[in-house]
């Protein structure tokens, strides 16, 4: 292999937005074509709580397919105050759910239904670390008088590390990490406890979201933070430690949610994920790095096999267009209007 070429195993996306609809139908292709497997989040309007609703979201996505995609949805279920322990377990055990996922209350897009205290959800918690069934968090502080930047750091105080100590044999992945915190909790903390990160925290910092004007486009929660913490972030993801690995948090919203009194938080990546990943990896002299955060330390945390295809990028600059155009909805990319070095190629 030439250093212009690369050749990996087929990555897998561990935390991705694919929504429903036109939505789903737009970007399902991007995601497919870059990652054999995905975890997909379950925060549709109304959300993804039950087994039932799961199989039903299950089969939307495997029918928005394009033909002959090799592609496996790997579902989760959005935990509420009122989750039937008893659902999830019997989801998980069909092969339905893969995890559970944990939204604070209000925290993000879409999680008014989450889940108010930790204390409501015992039973869950319970029942997950007795099956084996990863819980994926989002995890910031939710009170309105923390400071949007401290919400990460805050909730790892004062919530991740005492579960983690109540459940010390639960599953657990800290989602789209942003700090020097959370890199360091979850480095310092036993073999349960894993993150995702994603390609957009490697590559931008809260003083980016402000260049030259705002810039809505760059906007998602956590929110990027100072750059100390994406250069933590970049030497965990490079780190070949195999708590770190690949999580997208695409998340499509159109131009006008994003352009807007009140902006919607989401990045759109997965046109060009492995391409800006490939980017990072490379500036850190680190590429031999790449295969097991997109590909081994995933699967090998979840359980799952490994894919056995192979898809290859090449050193050849990239357009990334301005827009994509989706059925009525026009969506940004992330790098919308930069050349990225590298391209991928697909399966060889
Ligand atoms: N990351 C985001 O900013 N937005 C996500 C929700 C999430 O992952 O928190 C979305 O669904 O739009
Ligand atoms: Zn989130
Ligand atoms: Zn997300």
């Amino acid at each position: 292999m030439s250093s212009d070429t690369l050749v990996l195993r087929r990555p897998d996306d561990w935390h991705v937005h694919l929504r429903d609809g036109a939505m789903l139908a737009a970007v399902l292709p991007h995601t497919a074509r870059q990652f054999a497997r995905a975890i997909v989040m379950p925060n549709l309007a109304p959300p993804v709580t039950t087994t039932a609703a799961a199989r039903a979201y299950r089969e939307r996505i495997l029918s928005a397919l394009p033909p002959g995609a090799d592609f496996q949805p790997l579902m989760t279920a959005y935990l509420t105050d009122d989750s039937d322990p008893a659902d999830l377990e019997a989801g998980f055990r069909a092969g339905v759910f893969t995890a559970c996922k944990l939204y604070p209350a209000n925290a993000t897009t879409n999680s008014a239904h989450g889940v108010t205290s930790i204390a409501r959800i015992t039973r869950v918690l319970e029942t997950l670390q007795r099956i084996g069934m990863p819980l994926l968090i989002h995890g910031e502080a939710t009170a309105a008088e923390i400071d949007v930047y401290d919400r990460e750091a805050v909730f790892i105080e004062s919530t991740l590390a005492p579960l983690v100590a109540a459940f010390p044999h639960l599953p657990v992945v800290l989602e789209h990490i942003t700090s020097a915190e959370a890199v360091d909790f979850v480095g310092a903390t036993g073999p349960r406890l894993a993150a995702t990160i994603t390609p957009h925290h490697l590559e931008i910092n809260r003083t980016d979201m402000f260049a030259g004007g705002i810039r809505p486009h760059l906007y998602c929660l956590p929110i990027a933070k100072r750059e100390r913490h994406r250069q933590a972030l970049r030497r965990a993801a490079v780190s070949g430690n195999p708590k770190f690995f690949l999580g997208t948090d695409s998340a499509p919203h159109t131009i006008g949610a994003k352009e807007s009194d009140c902006g919607c938080a989401g990045i759109f990546n997965a046109p060009f994920a492995l391409e800006v990943y490939a980017r990072v990896f490379d500036e850190e002299g680190a590429l031999d790095k790449l295969e097991g955060f997109a590909s081994e330390f995933g699967p090998r945390f979840y359980g799952l096999p490994v894919n056995e295809g192979r898809v290859q990028l090449r050193r050849s600059e990239t357009l990334v267009p301005e827009s994509v155009v989706a059925g009525d909805a026009v969506l940004r990319p992330f790098r919308s209007g930069q050349t990225l070095p590298w391209r991928f190629e697909g399966s060889v």
